[in-house]
């Protein structure tokens, strides 16, 4: 289980994380949801260790994030965030074998493992056929699905994404969320869209400005008057054939008065 409790953080003076809990276990994808500046990203750092809170606990197993080696938290905890764009000159099957570092000894060779579980990675994620690539000449929605792949590739129970759709076209963003559902692994992550964290999501949390506004499973988070609020937005839920949960939206300004519908079959 990987946990945050009471994390506080401010950038200088202004406070980003006001007292914020998340937790996750057992295979369940939390999505972070929130407008933007709320937060997530911030309390998605704190998760795996690249920022450290003013105050508050996050905990592997009960264990400080502190307290585990470098090596040891890679084996645990995979991560997939903008920034980890890499500027070397790689090829994508490269890029993706990086995934396998925690696994390695110092200076150990590749294994046939290893080149074993990159392929199939990159297969998942339906880029097989850019194994050949330079990494830096893909465009973004190539490169956003090999950073997957070397998630992938890392084996590790526990997985933090920031934004993982982001330039991924409408097939691919289900079908990187739809592999987090099946891979069964612990998963964090953060959603702009949130018809896709209603649909992929087993729980959500809705930040806002810096603190958890909402709090449990997607129906119940998304389908409120507290969501119209917290992003400014009329929202209406309706039900898809299938029986989920899908949001309609409608301008609102600060007045609280929405868009008036053009015709009567464009009524929201
Ligand atoms: N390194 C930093 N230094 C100073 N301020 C920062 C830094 N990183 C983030 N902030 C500020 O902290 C606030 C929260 O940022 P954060 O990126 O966590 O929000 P977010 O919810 O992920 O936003 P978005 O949806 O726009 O990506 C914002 O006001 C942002 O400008």
């Amino acid at each position: 289980m990987l946990e945050a409790r009471a994390i506080h953080h401010a950038y200088g003076a202004t406070p980003v994380l006001r007292g914020v809990d998340v937790h996750a276990s057992g295979g369940e994808v939390v999505g972070l949801i929130g407008p933007n500046g709320s937060g997530k990203t911030t309390l998605l750092r704190t998760l795996y260790g690249s920022l450290t809170p003013q105050r508050g606990t996050v905990t592997l197993d009960g264990v400080p994030l502190a307290r585990l080696t470098r090596p040891e938290l890679a084996r645990r905890l995979a991560v997939v965030v903008q920034e980890s764009t890499t500027e070397l000159p790689l090829s994508v099957a490269d890029t993706v074998l990086l995934g396998r570092i925690p696994h390695q000894g110092t200076f150990q060779r590749r294994t046939a493992t290893d080149l074993a579980v990159a392929a199939d990675a990159l297969d998942r994620v339906g880029a097989a056929h850019l194994a050949g690539r330079d990494f830096g000449g893909l465009s973004g929605g190539e490169r956003q699905r090999v950073l997957i792949a070397r998630a992938l590739a890392q084996q590790a129970d526990h997985l933090l994404m920031d934004e993982p759709t982001n330039h991924l076209d409408i097939h691919f963003q289900h079908e990187v969320l739809h592999l987090v559902r099946e891979l069964g692994v612990t998963t964090i992550v953060v959603l702009h869209d949130l018809n896709l964290a209603a649909r992929y999501c087993d729980r959500v949390v809705l930040l806002d400005d810096g603190m958890a506004r909402a709090h449990g499973a997607p129906e119940e988070v998304l389908d409120s008057g507290g969501l119209e609020e917290v992003y400014r937005i009329a929202i209406q839920a309706v039900t898809a054939d299938d029986g989920r949960m899908q949001l309609l939206f409608r301008h609102m300004d600060r007045t609280g008065a929405t868009d008036a519908p053009t015709t009567a079959k464009g009524r929201l």
